[in-house]
């Protein structure tokens, strides 16, 4: 097989950047991998596990000759990391991100990245572990990238990149960032906001309850505190990011809430059974197709 690319850099060694790390030295072991992180504590361990063939000290020296540029850092830092290599990066290189959230970061990478060939991307993968210790080079496999080209931006460089995230193992879709940031409202930002809020209730509550919060967690509150473990300035990112959008879902959110909530008052049983009758085919439609999230088994077989 061809390979897509010969050197790759990437910008922030977390999860998914040493994720894509390994996957590349895995997949395509020919390739060079350069990595970057502002933190020095992160660059000396990805030093020590060997996660890359050279760890730059400054991020113009990590891309002096990419030929793919991957960032993998909270998307509110996106536009200043690229600001800080703009001046280095080769002319045909080609920028791309992994950012959960699109039309905010395509409009700072723009503003300083005038000129270059810039594919948008978002692996629809992960954790809620952080850090260059817990990626994984199987993360993608199985899973989706969506890639968000502007309407410029040249096929070639959009095929290239296409098959970098397929030889990763993902399944690679095209949207365009309006599209996939609502999306991501609906399937990812907003559950994540609702576990932030009911582990925050709950914990408001421990100081009434004593402790029984944690003694008697079921599963469901199990669940939302694993999704409320997740990385805060990434998160915190997001939502200032995709503004909008999530407003938008949860302003629906509101209104559905509302509904359960005259449901139960006037004790509506129709209401709420319709609602778990649907909700429960959606799970079990999802079951079926395979896309059950392995994430939970992955995160703690990897820790
Ligand atoms: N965690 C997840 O499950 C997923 C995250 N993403 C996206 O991937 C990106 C990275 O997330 P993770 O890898 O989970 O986070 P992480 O916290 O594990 O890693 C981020 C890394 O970026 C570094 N960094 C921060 N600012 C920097 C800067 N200005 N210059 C250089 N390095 C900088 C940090 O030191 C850190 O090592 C985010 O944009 C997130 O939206 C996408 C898919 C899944
Ligand atoms: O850990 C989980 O359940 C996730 O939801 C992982 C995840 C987090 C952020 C993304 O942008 C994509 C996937």
């Amino acid at each position: 097989m061809m390979l897509p690319f010969a050197r790759v850099t990437i910008v922030g060694l977390g999860l998914i950047g040493s994720s894509i790390a390994r996957g590349v030295r895995s997949t395509m072991p020919t390739v060079r991998v350069t990595g970057y992180d502002a933190d020095p504590d992160v660059r000396a361990t990805a030093v020590r596990i060997d996660l890359c063939d050279d760890v730059a000290d400054s991020a113009g020296a990590a891309v002096i000759d990419a030929d793919l540029v991957v960032l993998c850092v909270p998307v509110g830092a996106m536009g200043a990391v690229a600001a800080e290599f703009a001046a280095d990066l080769p002319g045909d290189a080609i920028v791309s991100d992994v950012g959960g959230s699109k039309e905010s970061v395509i409009a700072a990478l723009r503003a300083v990245l005038p000129d270059a060939t810039i594919v948008p991307g978002h692996p629809v993968a992960g954790t809620e572990h952080s850090g260059p210790e817990s990626g994984f080079a199987t993360l993608f496999r199985g899973r989706w990238c969506i890639l968000t080209p502007e309407d410029a931006t040249p096929e070639a460089a959009v095929v290239r990149l296409r098959s970098f995230w397929e030889a990763l193992g993902a399944n690679v879709e095209i949207m365009t960032p309006r599209h996939h940031d609502l999306v991501l409202a609906v399937t990812s930002h907003v559950p994540h906001l609702i576990a932030y809020s009911i582990v925050g209730t709950a914990s408001d509550l421990e100081e009434v309850t004593q402790g029984e919060v944690i003694k008697y967690s079921a599963g469901g509150f199990r669940d939302f505190t694993r999704i409320a473990a997740s990385d805060p300035t990434m998160w915190r990112d997001v939502f200032l990011n995709n503004r909008e959008a999530v407003l938008e879902i949860l302003q629906r959110l509101t209104e559905d809430v509302t509904m359960l909530q005259r449901a139960i008052r006037w004790g509506d049983g129709d209401a709420l059974f319709d609602l778990f009758t649907r909700t429960r085919a959606i799970r079990r439609s999802i079951i079926e197709q395979g896309q059950d999230d392995p994430a939970p088994d992955f995160g703690r077989s990897h820790q």
